[in-house]
């Protein structure tokens, strides 16, 4: 087990709640924030007043501005928002030891290259080893110690195993595992369907109509994620079953609320409430993506749609409901 410090970039919500419960599993962290103020306030108050009011930070975790921090990292976590993430990665070019594990903890898809999350730091920092931490999750509960179960898949098996006895604790429990794209798929596809069931919710469709969305939005995310050469199993685990369970089940989900203020009417400009709602800048991507290998993804085509405002909500609802029905093993 590595016992060097965990070094953690990108202090907003998922960033802090991560420093915490590394921290409870008995490492020292370094968080980075990009903003030294931001920075400054947290070392300070010893909790996050922006992104996570109200839970106080744990005594063995330090934060800095100083990208400085990440050069003696023999792991680190990446935990800005997807389309952040190439730029994030760009920074640390030349920072990190060749062979370090980066562990991204964003999903989501590059919208402008529609590359998934390893990708991107593989093309970054070729020299690292790319690593995805996913599953059910909120910032909120993690940070208070609350009990989760997530998992990280590395190609480097013994390096997935290792990072995950790094990580985890009673409260945070790190399966581990090999299947990268499926874990980073599970992530990435579970948000694009918690902004359609928000909208379901938000349109008053009632919870049959949710439980048909998720039971629909799992089967096209299983077609998508064999078409990329996923395995299935991963996809029925916590990155990916698991994940759409709780984001398509509560509105404490940036991407359901997302979805919910949409189906009540809200505009498009105004539903995310400053907040990041990752599945609304994944659509296009996920969708694109699936075209380019034959896989039909309805509902992700509907949030696509609704988010770039080239349909109405009415008008999406009413096409998914007029599709043909077939038989149902075909379209699992
Ligand atoms: N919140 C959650 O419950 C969970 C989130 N995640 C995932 O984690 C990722 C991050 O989400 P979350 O932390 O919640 O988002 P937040 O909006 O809470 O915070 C985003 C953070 O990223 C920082 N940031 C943005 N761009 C850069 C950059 N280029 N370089 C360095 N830092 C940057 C922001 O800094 P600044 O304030 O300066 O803009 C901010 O601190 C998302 O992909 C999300 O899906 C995964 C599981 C759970
Ligand atoms: O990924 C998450 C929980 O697993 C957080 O979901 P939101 O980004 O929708 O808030």
């Amino acid at each position: 087990m590595m016992t060097d410090p965990v070094v953690i970039v990108g202090a907003g919500a998922w960033g802090t709640a991560l420093a915490n419960a590394a921290a409870q599993a008995g490492r020292f962290v370094t968080l980075v924030a990009r903003d030294p103020e931001h920075a400054g306030t947290m070392q300070a108050a010893r909790e996050n007043l922006r992104f996570l009011p109200g839970a106080p930070l744990h005594a063995a975790i330090t934060v800095t501005a100083d990208l400085g921090a990440t050069t003696a990292a023999r792991a680190l976590l990446l935990v800005v928002p997807a389309q952040a993430l190439r730029e994030a990665a760009r920074g640390l070019a030349h920072r990190l030891a060749p062979g370090t594990p980066v562990v991204i903890c964003a999903k989501g898809i590059e919208r402008t290259s529609s590359r998934f999350m390893s990708d991107v730091v593989g093309e970054e920092l070729p020299a690292a080893v790319p690593a995805v931490l996913s599953g059910p999750s909120f910032a909120e509960d993690v940070v208070r110690g609350l009990p989760t179960a997530v998992v990280l898949a590395c190609a480097q098996e013994e390096t997935a195993r290792s990072l995950a006895a790094t990580l985890t604790s009673p409260t945070f429990r790190i399966y581990h595992g090999t299947d990268v794209r499926g874990v980073e798929i599970g992530g990435a596809a579970k948000n694009v369907l918690a902004i359609a069931c928000g909208i379901v919710m938000g349109c008053g469709l009632g919870e049959s109509a949710r439980a048909a969305m998720v039971a629909r939005g799992f089967a096209e995310l299983m077609r998508f994620a064999r078409a990329l050469g996923a395995r299935p199993e991963t996809l029925m685990g916590l990155s990916g079953l698991g994940d759409l369970v709780l984001t398509c089940g509560s509105a404490k989900s940036r991407n359901f609320a997302f979805g919910e203020a949409l189906g009540r009417g809200v505009p498009l400009s105004e539903a995310s409430g400053g907040k990041l709602a990752e599945g609304a800048f994944t659509a296009a991507a996920l969708v694109a993506m699936a075209g380019r290998h034959g896989v039909e993804m309805p509902i992700s085509e509907a949030v696509a749609a609704i988010v770039a405002g080239e349909v109405s909500v009415e008008a999406a609802i009413g096409a998914l409901l007029n599709r043909p029905i077939r038989a149902e093993h075909e379209i699992i």
